[in-house]
């Protein structure tokens, strides 16, 4: 038996050879290519006025120079993007070059007599005739046998068919510069070796693919390309992050002659993740997709005129104030506000705001009222009621660019011109002298050149006063939204279905903070909806894919609107009810719990196993919540979590510092402090920075290394770490903290402790006693 594995072992190196000569024959030619084609693009750039007929005598003239400057642009550009695709292909042959391919099928297709070996990497490539394919994309229809069935009877789906067979052999393989550094025989349980030896890895601070090794379940998530809507619910560690990051690849393999990495959106939790996220797709020799967090884009909306807070500084509150006076009302608030009850509550008040009047904004000029914010709602209001608002808004818009323009031109008069002018700059006096002589060569005028340069420098003056107002008309910013808000909050406050019994007082509250122009993270939303409602909907047309990942963090009111920003677009939600960390707090509503997901054709997925931690670590944190025991943990062993028992504060510091020691001569990279608060984090590192180096990550931290890590619970989630320490379990008291609980706990991929300043946490309660260490 080994002697046939043996054999079989070098018959597979010998292939790799083959391959890699292969893959330099290929490198070499289109290294060749390559610089072929990006000599042509230096030599078309250099030459570029000389190959065109540039003349501009007569109307045909122009009208030719200018097709001969388009076909010559083409011509570039065309080689341009043809250098960029060789490099793309150059740079995936030498990934291929290094580890080839990962896994090995042979399968006979039914009326054949002979089974055909097909070889499975990150990209295809075929052989030397351009005939055969020495490897397979991962992503070809056929590789769909690697990941969804062991040896036996086997299928796959082309666009047209479904393909039958038998599939005679299942190998994985782990090569890397070359070398097969383990091969693996699949039988029954497939991929367990290879996926042992890849979970028992070190954690790194940057996401890994997991081709290889995806599961059946996963690949069905990453398949799917029917429903417009795609949701997973996934426990902690089941691979959604790593499904999504792989399905982006899919789909980009897939349809790439119609969507690119500019078409597919991810937003994601916050901007460590972002970075976290990074590498996996130019592994897999893909761009990434384009990337953001959901505030950054209220950011990019509300511009400088508002502070608006953040989720975290909203989190913070959650978790830290507890004892405010006005916490339970803000908390109400909030899951009131996260509701669709409450979208339809701006929804009626559009009704309201269609048949009234709106409120704006005067336009004023160097403190003096230009056009009064009364003309302005006297001619919105002398428009027709039947048209629709954002259309009446840009009736009002251009009408007041008419208006500004006349105002400018009577403005050129006034005493203030005459005074600015003095304070021109020495060009701009240059520039009247040149403009004037140029008029006085091409018309017999009689002005003064005195008189005309004078003219130029008045319209310079007004042209540079009036620019601002301008852009603000164009902008829309004669609007008062603040104060239509405000107005919405007032009619709301005395006829709202659904809403908490206090919500006059929290309509009141609201007011106070948007008249202050701060605007609360659960007000950010709706701020935005109202507004699209008046100016129009804003969408966004050249997505076509749009993931969100930890979506249980998502409220129903800001789902639906980014539904509305990305009509076209197909969604892919990835999320855990159990990680629900912004509504446990608030007891919000959550789109993973709710029934509002009706899209369309919308696919649902629930995957159960979880790769991250050990099976002990899994075992004790799904303890934790309700119905974890429907979470299967796959089976690699270390040690129980650790409870580090004692409920005094002196030594916890020194305690916390041996455990770091220990967890680093266990041979850990990457360790998190895992503190509830930032103020906690805060303060932990200040006193362990003096005995190890370490990293405080805050929301605005953008990368993490691997190393001693600090870290806040709500940051830390969706990335992983080799052993986690929860610093404080005693922080954690209430039932609303659980889940936030869990996800810190469900961090910790091979060691988990969890220390404590006073008692223990009571989440800890009902934990069973054999499932953790006490120290
Ligand atoms: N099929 C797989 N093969 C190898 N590793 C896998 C596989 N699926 C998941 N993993 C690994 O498990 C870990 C957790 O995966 P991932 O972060 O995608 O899970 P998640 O469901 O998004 O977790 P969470 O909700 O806790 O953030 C990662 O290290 C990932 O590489």
């Amino acid at each position: 038996m080994k002697e046939k594995q043996q054999d079989a072992l070098r018959m597979e190196q010998d292939r790799i050879f083959v391959i890699m000569e292969e893959i330099d024959r290929k490198a070499a030619k289109w290294k060749a290519n390559s610089t072929e084609v990006g000599s042509d693009a230096l030599q078309i750039r250099k030459t570029f006025w000389e190959d065109v007929t540039v003349n501009f005598d007569e109307a045909d003239d122009v009208a030719e120079t200018f097709t001969s400057i388009k076909q010559q642009a083409a011509l570039l550009s065309e080689r341009e993007r043809t250098q960029s695709q060789m490099v793309k292909q150059l740079k995936t042959l030498s990934q291929l070059r290094f580890s080839p391919y990962f896994g090995r099928v042979d399968f006979k297709e039914e009326g054949l007599s002979q089974a055909e070996k097909i070889y499975i990497g990150i990209a295809s490539l075929m052989d030397q005739q351009e005939e055969n394919f020495l490897i397979y994309d991962w992503r070809a229809p056929i590789s769909g046998l690697y990941y969804d069935y062991s040896p036996g009877h086997a299928q796959y789906e082309t666009d047209t068919e479904t393909i039958q067979g038998e599939m005679e052999l299942k190998r994985q393989f782990v090569i890397k510069a070359g070398k097969i550094k383990a091969m693996f025989e699949a039988g029954v349980t497939i991929g367990d070796e290879m996926l042992q030896e890849v979970l028992g890895n070190h954690a790194d601070n940057q996401m890994k693919t997991i081709v290889a090794t995806i599961q059946k379940e996963q690949n069905e998530i990453i398949r799917n390309d029917s429903s417009s809507l795609v949701v997973v619910q996934g426990a902690a560690g089941s691979g959604k992050t790593s499904a999504a990051m792989q399905r982006v690849a899919y789909l980009l393999y897939k349809y790439r002659k119609i969507i690119s990495s500019e078409n597919i959106m991810l937003f994601s939790p916050n901007p460590l993740f972002n970075s976290y996220v990074a590498t996996v797709l130019p592994e897999l020799g893909e761009e990434n997709m384009q990337q953001a967090t959901f505030l950054e884009y209220l950011l990019s909306r509300f511009g400088a005129e508002y502070e608006l807070e953040d989720p975290f500084a909203q989190m913070e509150f959650l978790l830290a104030a507890e004892k405010d006076e006005s916490y339970q009302e803000r908390v109400e608030g909030i899951r009131f506000k996260a509701s669709l009850e409450f979208k339809e509550l701006l929804d009626q008040y559009e009704q309201k705001l269609s048949r009234e009047t709106l409120v704006f904004k005067s336009l004023i000029l160097k403190k003096r009222t230009i056009i009064s914010k009364q003309e302005i709602a006297e001619f919105y209001d002398s428009l027709d009621k039947g048209i629709a608002i954002p259309n009446r808004v840009q009736l009002v818009k251009e009408w007041l660019i008419k208006e500004l323009k006349k105002k400018a031109k009577a403005e050129k008069s006034q005493q203030w011109v005459e005074n600015e002018i003095q304070f021109l700059e020495k060009e701009d006096y240059l520039e009247a002298f040149k403009q004037s002589q140029k008029h006085q060569a091409e018309a017999e005028d009689t002005f003064h050149d005195y008189d005309m340069e004078a003219k130029w420098l008045s319209e310079l003056v007004v042209k540079r006063r009036f620019k601002p107002l301008f852009q603000a008309v164009k902008k829309l910013k004669f609007i008062h939204y603040n104060a239509i808000f405000i107005d919405f909050f007032k009619e709301a406050s005395v006829q709202a279905e659904g809403a908490p019994d206090n919500w006059r007082s929290i309509c009141d509250r609201t007011i106070h903070t948007l008249k202050a122009k701060y605007i609360s993270y659960e007000d950010a939303t709706p701020f935005l909806y109202l507004q699209d409602l008046v100016e129009g909907r804003k969408s966004n047309s050249s997505i076509r894919h749009v993931f969100i990942d930890e979506a249980q963090d998502y409220t129903p009111f800001q789902f639906a609107y980014i539904k509305n920003l990305f009509p076209y677009s197909k969604m892919t939600l990835l999320g855990d009810i159990n990680q629900a960390i912004y509504s446990g707090p608030t007891g919000a509503p959550s789109i993973f719990a709710d029934a509002m997901l009706d899209f369309g054709e919308k696919e649902t997925y629930k995957l159960t196993k979880t790769y991250r931690s050990t099976k002990q670590i899994v075992e004790f944190t799904r303890q934790l919540i309700e119905e974890g025991n429907l979470i299967d943990p796959f089976h690699r062993i270390g040690p129980k979590p650790v409870i580090v028992n004692h409920a005094d504060d002196a030594n916890h510091m020194e305690r916390t510092e041996e455990i770091i020691s220990v967890l680093k001569n266990n041979g850990h990279k990457n360790i998190a402090i895992i503190c509830k608060t930032a103020a906690e984090s805060k303060e932990a590192f200040e006193s362990i920075k003096k005995a190890h180096a370490a990293r405080l990550i805050e929301k605005g931290t953008l990368t993490f290394e691997n190393g001693v890590n600090v870290v806040p619970s709500y940051l830390a989630k969706g990335i992983e770490f080799d052993a986690v320490i929860i610093f404080d379990s005693s922080s954690y008291t209430r039932n609303e903290e659980r889940k936030l609980f869990y996800t810190a706990c469900t961090r910790a991929m091979h060691e988990l402790y969890i220390l404590s300043r006073g008692e223990l946490s009571p989440l800890l309660a009902n934990v069973d006693p054999q499932l953790f260490q006490i120290m």
